[in-house]
């Protein structure tokens, strides 16, 4: 943690501009005594920090990825998280300019290999890796720093699920105890004393957002449950696959993953939480020809008595003075281009013609509140930070 005040720790100064010193009045500079692995560096890790003045270096893995390049993006407008490490696979050695031209206006370090990495200048890590790939990267970071992962590695709690669903077997169960669940407006309290965070994916966030309130409220059945999603073609990643090209995608709609998508045990799990019982879901996603952008589709059978007003009464109760919740005016239909860049998440629900049933239809952009958005919000709460520090951006429109 690098600050200009520490009250009557004697440190030792020493100016090192930063990408953000080109654009602030007051240039930054560096605690002497937080740099390096000594053991005042260890003890500065683990504090909480509130000064305005201070700044966290940040390392960013898979920096050569889109929520990568999200995370670069919305933090160039953050007063606290400066970066200090960009790490990258196949692009190793190039430029994030050369990489991403939309952010060569920024002073940014080169990429790196995750080997050549040092972490001696890094207090908090984002981790835009692949599952699988992820655990080991992890196990080997030094356990002080504070880390959001966004890959689905550190998601499901039960480790034979992760294997059942991934394919593998988890390699750092040991971590996977630690890891806290980050859908941030449902665990806020816990994500503010965690380590690390296992952030959702972008399908779970866009579904449990509306689920949660409601089921905990015992306003829906657990039953028949029916989620239709659709996603932007940047929540598959940057990597080139025949599938993605756009020959392939543009002008026409598929599903995919048809009762087999891995997201379906981490949704089960949130909604099993929320009402303490097993739930059982049925989902579908779709890949929909466009960059950003998700929408659920929600169909909801009423517990007995309940109406739709007050399924919208209990949303409204839930997402009250929340900043980036957004229950909608009733009527009004969320649409993926109202959140197109923000970390926002837009929702309404519906009386269906079948008695008894709601609609309900969430929308948020699937690299930002389903993921670098919500990753940034995470890591401001787990270091005292205003919840919103870097995420004030509104949404493109049109
Ligand atoms: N895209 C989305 O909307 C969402 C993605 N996620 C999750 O976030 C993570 C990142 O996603 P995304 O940015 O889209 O992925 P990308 O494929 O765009 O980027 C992956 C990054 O990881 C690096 N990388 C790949 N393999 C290795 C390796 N073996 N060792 C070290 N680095 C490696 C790549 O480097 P290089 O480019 O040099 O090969 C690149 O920087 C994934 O786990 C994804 O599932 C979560 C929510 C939403
Ligand atoms: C369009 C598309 O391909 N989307 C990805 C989900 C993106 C995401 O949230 O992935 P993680 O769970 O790995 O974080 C998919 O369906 O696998």
């Amino acid at each position: 943690m690098s600050s200009t005040n520490l009250g009557s720790v004697n440190v030792d100064f020493r100016f090192r501009p930063t990408r953000y010193a080109k654009n602030s009045k007051a240039k930054r500079f560096w605690v002497g005594a937080s740099v390096g692995s000594s053991p005042s560096s260890l003890q500065f890790r683990n504090v909480k920090v509130h000064n305005s003045k201070e700044t966290v270096r940040i390392g960013l893995l898979g920096a050569s990825g889109y929520t990568g390049a999200e995370i670069v993006r919305l933090l160039a407008n953050h007063p606290h998280f400066s970066i200090t490490v960009l790490t990258a696979d196949r692009k190793a050695g190039k430029s994030m300019g050369s990489v991403f031209p939309h952010l060569i206006t920024q002073d940014l370090p080169n990429l790196v290999a995750v080997k050549d990495a040092d972490f001696s200048d890094v207090d908090a890590v984002f981790c835009c890796l692949p599952h699988g790939t992820t655990q080991e990267i992890i196990k080997g970071l030094p356990k002080e720093l504070k880390i959001v992962d966004l890959s689905a590695d550190f998601r499901l709690r039960n480790i034979d699920e992760y294997e059942k669903w991934y394919k593998q077997p988890h390699k750092a169960p040991e971590l996977q105890k630690e890891a806290v669940y980050g859908l941030t407006e449902i665990s806020r309290e816990e994500i503010r004393n965690a380590r690390l965070i296992a952030n959702p994916g972008c399908y779970p966030t866009s579904i449990q957002l509306p689920l949660v309130p409601l089921i905990k409220g015992n306003l829906i059945e657990l039953r028949n449950i029916i989620i239709d999603a659709k996603s932007g073609i940047s929540g598959a990643g940057r990597g080139a696959n025949e599938a993605n090209l756009y020959t392939e995608i543009s002008e026409g709609i598929h599903s995919y993953g048809i009762t087999s998508h891995r997201h379906v045990p981490e949704i089960e799990q949130g909604l099993a939480d929320a009402s303490h019982s097993k739930v059982t879901v049925s989902f579908t996603p779709h890949l929909m020809p466009m960059n950003r952008g998700m929408q659920s589709t929600i169909y909801v059978e009423m517990s007995p008595g309940v109406t739709v007003d007050d399924l919208y009464q209990q949303l409204k109760n839930a997402y009250e003075g929340e900043e980036f919740v957004k229950l909608l005016n009733k009527g009004d239909i969320p649409h993926t281009n109202h959140v197109k860049g923000s970390n926002y998440c837009l929702m309404n629900v519906f009386q269906d013609r079948i008695p008894g049933r709601a609609i309900i239809i969430s929308v948020i952009d699937n690299l930002v509140k389903g993921a670098s958005g919500q990753a940034i919000q995470n890591l401001n709460l787990m270091l005292g930070y205003p919840e919103n520090s870097g995420l004030h951006c509104l949404p493109l429109f049109p």
